[in-house]
């Protein structure tokens, strides 16, 4: 017989059940339920990542919806079993949902949310931090001086890259890869050049007019290009950050040939999904060009490291930290449990996931609809007019 799980209940007498495998940052998640008649039971063991039989226990023989984590596989399995428990409603805490396999969803009537919106401006401030820290070597230049290793000011001491002037290439411009390219433009005065499969207008405006202002204030104006082909940015960039869904489109999108036409000094960023680089390949070529750096927030094994990285001076490495801030947590286990809630009661869907701030604002209640549903439109749920 399967081990039970420990959990934490509120509302013990909830119509309906909702389980989160973790517990998430804040209150106003939980009281948002428990308002609504549910139950709410959060999953309380130690261990970080828990197995499918250990959310199968969770799930048990009655369960409305889960709210669940991007380190877990959600696939046939747990679709089937929270079905057969008379779920209707899942949500990652993420807004990436690599991890949740939605033809199986759909199979069994759930719906699938996650929490878009809410971390773009996190996320794109860590994958900037990544950049700044690379560039200037600060983490290498920290562990110098704790070593007890400075002796004095000297010209050559952690000579690092100068942004300014420099050009930025994002890879995926959707929300976070904009907002990242937002910060470095109009922060280090870079120029920008983009790859994705659709034209980030918003993006190309606003590089456009910040040129227009340095212009007419007798600064060199930053310029936009929206690259042809991704290697084009590979190429011409000299930080180059990658933002994209992971899908099998983006699988090792940089891998050993496309390392090896970057510039010798570029910088690599990636905050998406480790599985996006070929880490074994980036292994090799931090050894082979040490002036070429990385900073990674995300691991293709995670949560190891493939061999011989945690060596290379050359690489900043964080452990998936990029949403990390207090508001975005709090407001990504909101954005979570209204997905779920706002299934179990019949809501519709929230027409624009990609403008979620009604549902963040503490102060009223959030709006009779679920903010984001990632599988609508093969369920046939109808959309809100709100
Ligand atoms: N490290 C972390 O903690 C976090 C990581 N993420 C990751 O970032 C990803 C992006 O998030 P958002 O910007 O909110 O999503 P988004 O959907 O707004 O942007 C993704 C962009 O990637 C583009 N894209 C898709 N396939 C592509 C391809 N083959 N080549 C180039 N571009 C392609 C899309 O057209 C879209 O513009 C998430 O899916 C998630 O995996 C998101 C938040 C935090
Ligand atoms: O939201 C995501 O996709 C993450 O990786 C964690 O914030």
């Amino acid at each position: 017989m399967a081990k039970p799980i420990s959990i934490e209940v509120w509302n013990p007498s909830g119509k309906h059940r909702v389980v989160s495998t973790k517990s998430m940052p804040g209150t106003r998640w939980i009281r948002l339920l428990t308002d609504q008649d549910c139950r709410v039971e959060i999953c309380t063991e130690k261990k970080t990542i828990l197995s499918v039989d250990d959310i199968l226990a969770l799930i048990g023989d009655r369960c409305d919806g889960v709210i669940g984590q991007l380190t877990e596989d959600w696939g046939e399995v747990l679709f089937s079993a929270l079905r057969r428990a008379g779920g209707t409603a899942f949500s990652n805490m993420a807004v990436g949902y690599n991890n949740v396999d939605v033809t199986a969803a759909n199979k069994y009537g759930v719906a699938v949310g996650n929490t878009p919106g809410v971390l773009t401006e996190t996320t794109a401030e860590l994958a900037a931090s990544l950049s700044l820290a690379a560039a200037r070597r600060i983490v290498e230049a920290d562990q110098f001086m704790r070593a007890g290793l400075y002796d004095g000011w000297l010209p050559h001491l952690f000579v690092g890259n100068l942004l300014k002037g420099q050009t930025v290439g994002v890879i995926g411009a959707g929300r976070i890869g904009s907002a990242y390219a937002r910060m470095m433009i109009e922060g280090f005065k870079m120029n920008l050049i983009y790859y994705d499969l659709y034209q980030a207008t918003r993006l190309e405006k606003f590089v456009t007019a910040y040129g227009q202002f340095l212009k007419a204030n007798g600064e060199q104006p930053v310029t936009w290009k929206r690259a042809a082909t991704m290697e084009d940015v590979l190429r011409e960039a000299d930080v180059i950050s990658l933002h994209p869904v992971l899908d099998k489109t983006t699988y090792h999108l940089i891998n050993t040939q496309r390392l090896s036409i970057m510039k010798k000094e570029a910088i690599l960023i990636n905050a998406s999904r480790g599985p996006v680089i070929d880490e074994a390949a980036l292994v090799e070529h931090l050894k082979a060009n040490p002036m070429f750096r990385v900073g990674l927030d995300v691991f293709e094994d995670e949560p190891f490291m493939k061999p011989g990285l945690a060596e290379q001076k050359n690489a900043v490495v964080v452990p998936h930290i990029a949403s990390a801030s207090k508001w975005t947590r709090e407001g990504m286990a909101t954005l979570a449990a209204l997905n779920v809630l706002g299934k179990i009661k019949g809501y519709p869907i929230w027409s624009n996931p990609n403008s979620v701030e009604p549902f963040l604002d503490e102060n009223s209640p959030p709006p009779a609809a679920c903010p984001s549903i990632v599988n609508a439109k093969q369920l046939g749920l109808p959309v809100s007019k709100l």
